[in-house]
């Protein structure tokens, strides 16, 4: 569905994203991770359009992103960026019926408003459909937003026809049981047929529920394939410079990452 192919990018002289590929396929859950500064976001926004590569091509169903009407990406691709910046006081409400409009001509129905209370009820903040958003706690906040990209599928998503969920750390003002709630919900989506891609810290939550996991490393695509095949000490030390045990999950059978607790030499001098 999304086809990021060799995408570079450059800011001045300095490469942020050096030649890495990904492809967003419906029903499959992928995600991206690697230490702070790796070039993540960066390529998110690549794939965006927010960013434009230096080198390299973002396809969306087999066309030139530039190419695709902003309305018609809008109703088959939604995006939650790390915060979201309002210049008025919308309620939660009203953020969500955001999510309504590549599908409405201006004025939300009655059922756009029914779909945004559904989709506040699924993120569990329907009881804060009333509040003013920038009053809302961080974690608060998080389900919202996920609120009104659920309500920017829903169509697609209850006909079961593909589309793209794109999110950039939607779980990092998440309690724990929150944190999983979401991974549920994500992988229930994915499962019916939503292409997902995550960019995440939590390497368990990845080894957890990902179907592909992406690793960067200084911009460039690190290592890349299921969670068994990535979550190995080679690869985990290496990438995140950080010794690490890894064992078997004893609940799920996936990798659990373990960090050893030694401390970096430059923090050591800090403290
Ligand atoms: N506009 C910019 N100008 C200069 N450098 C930039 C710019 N945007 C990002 N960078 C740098 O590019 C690198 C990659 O940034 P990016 O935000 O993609 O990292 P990330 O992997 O998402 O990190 P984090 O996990 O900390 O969110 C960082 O070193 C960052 O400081």
């Amino acid at each position: 569905m999304i086809d990021a192919k060799n995408i570079t990018v450059k800011i001045d002289d300095k490469t942020l994203v050096n030649n890495v590929s990904m492809r967003l396929e419906p029903g499959k859950f992928s995600v991206i991770l690697g230490k702070n500064g790796a070039g993540k976001s960066t390529f998110l926004k690549a794939l965006t359009g927010d960013i434009t590569p230096f080198e390299g091509m973002v396809l969306v169903n087999g066309k030139n992103l530039d190419s695709v009407s902003p309305v018609k990406l809008a109703r088959k691709r939604a995006v939650m960026m790390q915060e979201l910046h309002l210049s008025f006081s919308f309620t939660a409400l009203e953020v969500v019926l955001m999510g309504r409009s590549p599908h409405s001509s201006g004025f939300e129905s009655a059922g756009d408003q029914k779909i945004a209370m559904e989709c506040l009820k699924r993120a569990g903040v329907d009881h804060l459909a009333d509040r003013a958003f920038p009053t809302l706690s961080g974690g608060e906040k998080q389900r919202v937003q996920f609120a009104r990209m659920l309500a920017q599928l829903w169509d697609r998503v209850q006909q079961q026809l593909p589309c793209c969920l794109l999110l950039d750390e939607p779980l990092s003002s998440l309690d724990l049981a929150h944190q999983h709630n979401m991974m549920h919900l994500v992988k229930s989506l994915s499962r019916s047929g939503v292409a997902v891609m995550m960019i995440l810290h939590d390497l368990n939550l990845a080894a957890q529920y990902a179907d592909e996991v992406h690793v960067m490393k200084e911009g460039r695509t690190f290592a890349l394939g299921s969670p068994h095949e990535v979550f190995k000490p080679e690869i985990i030390e290496m990438a995140f410079d950080c010794p690490v045990h890894i064992m078997q999950h004893p609940h799920h059978r996936c990798p659990l990452v373990i960090a050893s607790n030694q401390i970096d030499e430059r923090m050591r001098k800090v403290i």
